[in-house]
């Protein structure tokens, strides 16, 4: 056989392997079989595949296929240069150094010095299945060939959508608590699958369908109107109107007119005007921002909360309302009461059942399929291509802080997104999400720092769950020892 035929055989077995992988319902063993294939391909010595169970930086988990036994593939995960691993998920590109004892980047690591690796390549993974895929070279075989880092892309890229595939279900199904509540509720597009979420919904599932006042807490864009949104809809109000008004944004002097109507001559130039309360007849009446509204109208409020009646502005006829009332505040209202900017009564009478929406802080485990779910809403709300998020935009966002919660987040996703279509790239990278001193000011961070929480996260991570041996850190994330003491000291970490 010649040269060609010999690579098109092998070229050709590597594909087939590959559409073994879509057929199969375990892709695990004909994984085995495409790195094995690739190896030969590539006449790499050896490939290696790792895939994080899922995307928040404390739950990496391994999973690697090799064309190799177990014990031996143990061996592979010990030696693989974590440094050269790491340089590529967070550039989000491949990775391929000619020589990596000579490449300043990754000389001073310590399993390329034991190794003396030569050639590697590494192709990070993204979207929701992110991981790598890592060969390296014979010895003294130089650096792969164009054609060996094309078809080790191919792979990747083929990878991603198979295990996207085989995880669909699992994604839904496994360890979420939410899950028994999605199946009874309906909830709308809230996305998220914490314990923190779980319990806001089990709230829901009890308030929802007794016909009292509710008020939602939470700091600003956790999702108060969403929420209150999904309890119209699991009330026996659901039928009727659900009607918002926003009692930050109406002028102090319209703000009874707006809730409670008018009449012709209520004021100068004053005509009949259908109130919020009126309009939410049989339904629910969405009171956001209710540490807005003004004292006098907190006294009619009151009153319709108490008798269900109220006066329309210049009207002598006490009219009758059939709303339910839910209201929604960022502010401290017991402190409002305290300081006599919020009347008691009311606050009693608003607060009969109260649900706290939790802030992205403390639900940090929602943002790997927050970004996802909202990518691919936004991607279709705008007509725009459905771009995935590579494994250096997740960290991206995992390290961030998001004073300004889900809102923030969908507006900084959704000019990610609108960049990274212009550019027609083919994921949407950590530098999509950048853009100078308003991304700081919002709370964005650079890749700089969020490179740096990124590693004071894998650190604390590994401290923890080794009981702070740092002896095993060293050796897990092929680091010495001082320079773990170094890192514990830069990033203010200690054992309680
Ligand atoms: N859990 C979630 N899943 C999906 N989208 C969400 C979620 N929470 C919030 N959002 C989105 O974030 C944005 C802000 O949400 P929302 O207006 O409900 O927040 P809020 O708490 O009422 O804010 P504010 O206090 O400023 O009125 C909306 O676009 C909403 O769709």
């Amino acid at each position: 056989m010649t040269e060609l035929e010999i690579r098109l055989t092998r070229e050709r077995s590597l594909y087939l392997h590959l559409l073994r992988i879509l057929e199969s319902t375990a892709p695990g063993e004909p994984m085995r079989d495409v790195l094995t294939a690739l190896v030969e391909l590539t006449q790499a010595e050896r490939a290696y595949l790792e895939l994080y169970e899922d995307v928040t930086a404390g739950g990496r988990q391994w999973s690697l296929s090799h064309g190799c036994s177990m014990s031996e593939e143990e061996h592979i995960r010990a030696v693989t240069s974590r440094g050269i691993v790491a340089a590529a998920i967070a550039s989000g590109q491949t990775l391929h150094t000619p020589f990596a004892l000579l490449d300043p980047r990754f000389s001073a690591a310590r399993s390329v010095k034991e190794q003396r690796l030569e050639a590697v390549l590494c192709v990070p993974l993204s979207g929701s299945a992110p991981g790598v895929l890592y060969l390296e070279g014979q010895r003294g075989a130089g650096p792969f060939s164009p054609e060996a880092v094309q078809a080790a892309e191919t792979v990747a890229r083929f990878i991603v959508t198979a295990v996207q595939r085989a995880n669909s279900g699992r994604w839904r199904e496994a360890d979420d608590p939410t899950l028994p509540f999605r199946e009874k509720l309906r909830l709308g597009g809230i996305v998220g699958r914490s314990r923190a979420m779980a319990h806001v919904f089990e709230q829901v599932a009890l308030a929802a369908p007794l016909d009292v006042s509710m008020l939602i807490t939470g700091a600003s864009g956790t999702g108060k109107t969403q929420l209150a949104q999904a309890i119209h809809d699991n009330s026996k109000r659901r039928g009727g109107p659900f009607v918002e008004i926003n009692c930050a944004a109406i002028p102090e002097g319209l703000i009874e007119s707006e809730l409670f109507g008018a009449l012709p001559g209520a004021f100068p130039g004053a005509r009949r005007t259908v109130g919020k309360v009126e309009a939410a007849e049989g339904g629910t009446l969405f009171l956001d921002e209710i540490a807005e509204i003004p004292l006098a109208a907190q006294g009619k409020l009151l009153q319709l909360l108490q008798s269900k009646q109220y006066y329309a502005l210049a009207s002598s006829r006490l009219a009758k309302a059939n709303v339910r009332i839910i209201a929604a505040t960022n502010a401290d209202l017991e402190q409002l009461v305290a300081e006599r900017r919020f009347r008691e009564d009311l606050f009693y009478r608003l607060n009969v059942f109260t649900l706290r929406m939790p802030s992205l802080a403390e639900r940090r485990e929602d943002l790997g399929c927050l970004v996802e779910q909202l990518l691919e809403r936004l991607s279709e709300e705008h007509g725009l291509p459905a771009l995935r998020a590579s494994p250096g935009f997740h960290a991206a966002c995992e390290v961030a802080e998001w004073p300004g919660n889900v809102r923030q987040l969908r507006h900084r996703l959704e000019a990610a997104l609108i960049r990274a279509s212009a550019e027609a790239a083919t994921y949407i990278e950590p530098c999509h999400l950048a853009d100078g001193p308003r991304a700081q000011q919002e709370g964005i961070l650079s890749f700089h720092e969020a490179t740096r929480r990124f590693q004071r996260n894998l650190l604390q991570h590994g401290l923890v769950t080794s009981g702070w041996n740092v002896s095993e850190v060293a050796r897990q994330y092929d680091l010495a020892r001082a320079h773990v003491y170094n890192l514990m000291r830069a990033f203010g970490l200690k054992r309680e």
